[in-house]
């Protein structure tokens, strides 16, 4: 192997395909499940340049005959360079976590930052966060052990300008998970997040809903890579890598959620739009069928709207962790609280909009009678429109509708977003 990743276990990994884009050589993704798998690798050498993943950024260590001060301080080394023999360490993913605060705006100086987590990331944000000056660098932990404090000490003092959650709370499969009520800190500024799968963790969302700016680890991914590359090659740093990769792995990971009344075409539109960008059509009225074993009005009529609500909410959390997706929702998904913001996770969800007296009103147990299909929109177009990110009119030809929700997509990357 010439170029790749060690680590125990690597399931999907980005770096292949951000690799393969900067630096031109092929990448290898090496999974080494034990120790001695570990330990037989690195004493063979036979390889050009690798980063180090969990859990072996430590073990590598003393295998280095030169480590650059700022991985020996952290005490983890994730790019390993074999220079005729001889393997240098470095840590890139202190560059990959200083540029994602400086891309955002977010500086430490004189700042009070909460890093959530005692596990080896911890040390990394730390050490970027104490070069650029912040005041104090408290670590949260659950047991509050080795001179962290609890995520409770944490609340009831209430101080901390800036978090960074550090720790694999709210990571898939766990999605949803988080240890802290952001509320309880009245001076935060920004929050930060090394996990990117989900995009918007719990964490992350929650930040967003107190008008907090809160940015996810895939940039600091995509820049420890560009850093790490630049040393498998010995080149110069090239960071107008980072913006385009990072663009480019969002659109093509990001689900799209298509809410909005029923009929207004979230299916027809869902379908046509999955194919224009390559993405996986998922209907959640399918999901629900699939489930629950018997066609939609028949669950409306034999078990009531609340078991399909359930059956609907069910349908969400799942697909919503998955990516890669257009996911079409029945019209009245925005009804059960919090399933917009599952949507959320994995990319933005769009509102399909389309004049009522074009809606149909037949094989929908909600949409009988044109009178009722104008009370529920006014019922629920606040929903919607608090449930999405950006409004789509489906007024005229499909193909025109299928246009305007890529450009919509794709406004959803600009900085900022
Ligand atoms: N732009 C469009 N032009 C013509 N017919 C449309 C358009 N969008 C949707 N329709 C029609 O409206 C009906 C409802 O669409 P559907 O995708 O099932 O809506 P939803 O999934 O939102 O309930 C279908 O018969 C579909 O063919
Ligand atoms: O608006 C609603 O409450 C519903 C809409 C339907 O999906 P469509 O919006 O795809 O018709 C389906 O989920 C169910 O009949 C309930
Ligand atoms: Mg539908």
């Amino acid at each position: 192997m010439e170029y790749g990743l060690i680590g125990a276990k690597l399931g999907h990994s980005y770096s292949r395909q951000i690799h393969e884009e900067i630096g031109g050589y092929s990448y290898e993704l090496k999974e080494l499940p034990t120790r001695a798998d570990a330990e037989a690798f690195l004493e063979a050498r036979d390889f050009k340049a690798v980063n180090v993943t969990i859990p072996y950024k430590k073990l590598v260590i003393p295998y280095c005959d030169e480590v650059e001060p700022r991985a020996a301080a952290i005490g983890a080394v994730n790019t390993l360079v074999n220079r005729d023999g001889k393997l240098y360490g470095y840590n890139t993913d202190y560059d990959g976590f200083a540029y994602l605060a400086r891309r955002h705006g977010v500086r430490f100086r004189g700042k009070t930052v909460l890093i959530l987590g005692s596990g080896g990331t911890r040390n990394t944000v730390a050490a970027v966060c104490r070069d650029r000056g912040a005041e104090r660098v408290v670590t949260l932990s659950r047991s509050g052990a080795d001179g962290c404090i609890t995520y409770e000490q944490a609340e009831a003092s209430g101080e901390g300008q800036i978090i960074v959650n550090a720790s694999p709370a709210g990571m898939y499969p766990n999605n949803g998970e988080c240890l802290l009520d952001l509320k309880k800190f009245p001076d935060l500024e920004a929050v930060l997040d090394v996990v990117y799968n989900p995009f918007r963790t719990e964490l992350l969302l929650r930040a967003e809903e107190l008008g907090i700016p809160a940015y996810c680890g895939m940039e600091m991914l995509v820049a420890q890579a560009v850093y790490a590359s630049a040393r498998f090659l010995d080149r110069k740093v090239d960071l107008s890598h980072v913006e385009r990769i990072h663009r480019d792995i969002r659109r093509q990971v990001s689900n799209i959620s298509l809410i909005g009344m029923p009929g207004c075409g979230k299916s027809t539109v869902g379908r046509a739009l999955a194919r224009a960008l390559g993405k996986t059509y998922v209907d959640l009225d399918d999901v629900i069928e699939q489930v629950a074993k018997m066609p939609i009005p028949d669950i409306f009529a034999q078990r009531g709207e609340d078991v399909f609500r359930k059956y609907e909410a069910d349908a969400v959390r799942e697909c919503a962790k998955n990516h890669g997706q257009v996911i079409a929702c029945g019209g009245g998904v925005i009804k059960t609280p919090g399933n917009a913001r599952l949507l959320r996770q994995n990319g933005p969800v769009l509102w399909i909009r389309r004049p009522v007296e074009k809606l149909p009103t037949t094989g929908r147990p909600l949409s009988m009678g044109g009178h009722s299909l104008k009370k529920m929109e006014a019922e629920r177009t606040p929903l919607y429109r608090s449930g999405s990110d950006a409004a789509v009119d489906n007024f005229g030809r499909l193909s025109d509708t299928v246009r305007d929700a890529v450009e919509a997509f794709d406004q959803t990357f600009d900085p900022g977003n």
